[in-house]
């Protein structure tokens, strides 16, 4: 069995068939594009013993003309008299080691699970792929046990035979999916309670494969940092290192290096507006991250192209001044930034001194970043990440989103920290590309900044660029 045959995986039921036979509503799915049969018996056959044995044996002439497999759920008897492709079984079936026992090493065996403890026994005791579930709410199966995205990703990471997903899935749903390391999806109502059955499936199979096949796809609007630490420079280092496709609308140049900026030369409204077209209507971005923008005419422009294009998962760096010192934005601009930019992100990544001047607050310590991104939070309802890298004692962030929670970091001895807040807050948005959630994706961008801070990348005369690309060297937290 290929893995590529488990990509759109439809699980028979015949609560919605309405008169059609099974055999029909294979037949129809199979036109659209299903690419593996389960025949399952929620609550036992509903037909006579000789008539299922003679529908199965339909069925599987049919699968076979086209290349399906098809394998019966829990009942193993039924499968080998029946000489189906194999059986798929449940935790609370027979066990997975006697199944295949009986089936001998040929037919296709099948598990559910639900922990990666129990995918491993699985994977151990002969199973030939995973089905993994309910990854979302589902009608069709009362004990479905809720599996995060996350124990996906894990159970993924854990087993080397292929996994798919169940529970609940749909057309508008699958793109969630996205980056768990699944090869397909099973699916029972989404194709068996449409009316037209081969349209519906083709609809499904269309989502299944742009979801395997896309790489995440992330955009940052900033501006260009000549020596390559920051900016648009260190956001797409950032995007590729954490396997996301980057893309940038350039706001400004900057002549700067370790030591400070020389100049800047901001690019015309009409440029940056041309920019994010190009962009919008051809590759279109799951995560916008925004850096430094400083003129308000390119601001509303931004929100203009944003909320033209729904732009989702947006973070935005509120970039005054760069490391070195130097300012970035201009007071006008400031505004503009806060009122027309603020309310439009998913989260905001302020420092210490930016996080003082949007709140009015001073910050001294951990009482104070909390009250100050609080503060922040009710005036824009937007959920920001304070961040403590200009603190003395050590590097937690804090997120505040009407809950706090703190991302502890151990502060690391390394003078060059240019461009660690560009590089966290494409970080954030790339994983936000692949589909984490706001905190997840805050984890992850921030145990990618840790290692590439820790990898010791010593360049230039001031305060250098970070090992975006460091191997090996993890940062042991
Ligand atoms: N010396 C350090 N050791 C560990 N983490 C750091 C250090 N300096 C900054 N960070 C982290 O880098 C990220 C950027 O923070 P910060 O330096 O405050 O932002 P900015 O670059 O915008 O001034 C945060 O996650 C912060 O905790
Ligand atoms: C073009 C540009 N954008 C942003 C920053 C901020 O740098 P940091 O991440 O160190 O705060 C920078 N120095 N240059
Ligand atoms: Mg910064």
């Amino acid at each position: 069995m290929k893995s590529a045959s488990l990509q759109v995986y439809a699980v028979t039921t015949r609560c919605y068939l309405q008169g059609k036979s099974l055999y029909e509503a294979v037949k129809e799915a199979i036109a659209g594009g299903a690419t593996f049969i389960q025949l399952r018996e929620k609550d036992g056959p509903t037909i006579s013993k000789a008539a299922l044995l003679e529908e199965i044996a339909h069925i599987k002439t049919l699968c076979h003309k086209h290349d399906v497999p098809f394998v019966i759920d829990d009942d193993v008897a039924l499968a080998m008299e029946t000489d189906v492709d194999g059986v798929h079984v449940g935790q609370e079936d027979m066990n997975c080691q006697d199944v295949r026992k009986l089936i001998g090493p040929h037919k296709i065996l099948g598990v559910s699970a639900q922990t990666v403890e129990q995918a491993i026994a699985a994977e151990k005791q002969g199973a030939d792929y995973l089905g993994v579930g309910a990854v979302f709410p589902t009608n069709s199966k009362d004990d479905a046990q809720d599996v995060s995205r996350q124990m996906l990703i894990d159970i993924c990471e854990a087993v080397s035979i292929p996994v798919i997903a169940i529970g609940g899935i749909t057309h508008d749903n699958v793109r969630a999916l996205k980056g768990t390391g699944i090869v397909g999806v099973a699916v029972i109502s989404e194709i068996f309670k449409a009316s037209d059955i081969t349209k519906a499936t083709q609809t499904l199979s269309q989502a299944v494969h742009k979801m395997l096949s896309d790489v995440p796809t992330a955009l940052t609007i900033a501006g260009s940092d000549a020596s390559g630490g920051a900016g648009i420079q260190a956001d797409l280092k950032t995007m590729i290192t954490n396997h996301v496709y980057g893309m940038s609308a350039i706001t400004a140049l900057t002549a700067q290096n370790t030591l400070g900026v020389k100049s800047v030369m901001n690019v015309t409204p009409d440029f940056l507006r041309d920019e994010l077209d190009a962009i919008f209507t051809d590759i279109y971005p799951e995560a916008v991250k925004i850096g430094m923008v400083s003129e308000s005419a390119l601001i509303h422009v931004i929100k203009e192209c944003l909320i033209h294009y729904q732009a989702k998962h947006i973070v935005l760096d509120p970039v005054m001044v760069a490391t070195s010192g130097a300012k970035l934005i201009s007071d006008d601009a400031m505004n503009v930034l806060q009122e027309e930019l603020i309310p439009l992100a998913e989260v905001i990544t302020p420092n210490i001194p930016e996080a003082e001047i949007l709140s009015g607050l001073s910050i001294s310590n951990a009482q104070e970043m909390e009250a100050a991104a609080q503060a922040i939070y009710e005036r824009y309802h937007t959920a920001v990440l304070l961040k403590g890298g200009h603190a003395i004692n050590d590097a937690n962030d804090l997120l505040y989103d009407g809950d706090i929670v703190w991302f502890k970091g151990q502060r690391i001895d390394n003078p060059n920290t240019h461009g660690t807040g560009c590089t966290l807050s494409s970080a954030i948005a790339a994983h936000l590309a692949k589909g984490e959630t706001l905190t997840s994706a805050i984890a992850k961008a921030k145990q990618y900044l840790s290692d590439a801070l820790a990898a010791q990348l010593d360049l230039g005369h001031g305060s250098g660029p970070l090992n975006h690309d460091f191997k090996e060297m993890p940062y042991d937290k």
